[in-house]
């Protein structure tokens, strides 16, 4: 385990929002260098957790800390040099280019044209740079604001902050399944380059994928905490969703299909 001072995370974390207790005593610690994912059934606080994180939401109870400075404490520009967010949707309202959109992520007047077709690039988006952002499909956008946090976190490199830490709201929710593995690889590679990453994960394949380490909320509460082979047992899993589940595991890091047919003839069953 990472030593925990280089680390960025939320400890104990209390939340109530309309009379509701969303987190109960949650937390979670991003690493530099590794890829933590968030998963767990709808409703269960991961979204809220990472925005705890953020620095977005502020917990009624727990701490979150970056390094050794509590997050409430540090300012959004240097919060912004430190850590980069991909949020579940983000709404555009002016007719901005691809290039555009993308050239947010670095701060006022730092030029960056480069920095910009890089971090597309490395989302096979580099020859949509002069389209209109709005005109894209769902999936194109979600690339387009995974390009715009890289440019974010190279400005912060550059400006002192270290590789960063990455956090993302299910980055491959309208993604095909070629485009799940790219930004799967994405968030290896930048875990290798020293970034800390952290996602919210629907699909367990990819999770397991992805993950270093994964830790399951239920209800506000983490659940489970491990490498993807500790947590993913049939019992847990089973538990987590309560849905009969059966894990299978492919070799060398593959995505895990059921055979054609199956679903449908298991469903009769
Ligand atoms: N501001 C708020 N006030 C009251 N309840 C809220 C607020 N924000 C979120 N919630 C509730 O908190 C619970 C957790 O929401 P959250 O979005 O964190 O879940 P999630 O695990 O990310 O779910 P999903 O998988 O559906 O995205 C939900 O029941 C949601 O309705």
């Amino acid at each position: 385990m990472p030593h925990l001072l280089n680390s960025y995370r939320a400890e104990n974390i209390t939340l109530r929002a309309g009379g509701r207790l969303l987190l109960d005593g949650a937390g979670v610690t991003v690493a530099p260098g590794r890829v933590s994912v968030l998963i767990g059934p709808n409703g269960a606080g991961k979204s809220t957790l990472l925005k705890v994180l953020s620095g977005e939401l502020r917990p009624s109870g727990g701490q979150v800390r970056l390094g050794e400075e509590a997050v409430s404490r540090l300012g959004p520009a240097l919060l912004a040099r430190r850590r980069a967010v991909l949020p579940q949707s983000v709404e555009v309202a002016f007719p901005f280019t691809v290039a555009e959109v993308v050239a947010i992520g670095r701060p006022a007047g730092r030029g960056g044209h480069e920095a910009v077709s890089r971090a597309l690039g490395r989302v096979e988006m580099a020859e949509r740079a002069g389209e209109a952002y709005q005109r894209l499909s769902g999936g194109e956008k979600q690339r387009v604001q995974l390009a715009r946090t890289l440019v974010q976190l190279e400005a912060g490199a550059e400006r002192g902050g270290g590789p960063g830490y990455l956090l993302l709201d299910e980055p491959t929710a309208s993604l095909d399944l070629a485009q799940q593995m790219l930004v799967l690889r994405l968030m290896r590679t930048l875990a290798a380059e020293g970034v800390g990453v952290l996602a919210v994960l629907h699909d367990l394949n990819l999770a397991v994928l992805a993950a270093d380490e994964i830790v399951a909320l239920e209800a506000g509460r983490v659940v489970a905490r491990g490498t993807p082979h500790e947590v993913m047992t049939d019992a847990r899993i089973g538990a987590l969703y309560k849905v009969p589940a059966r894990i299978g595991w492919a070799p060398e890091a593959l995505p895990f299909l059921l055979p054609h047919g199956l679903v449908g003839d298991g469903a009769k069953r």
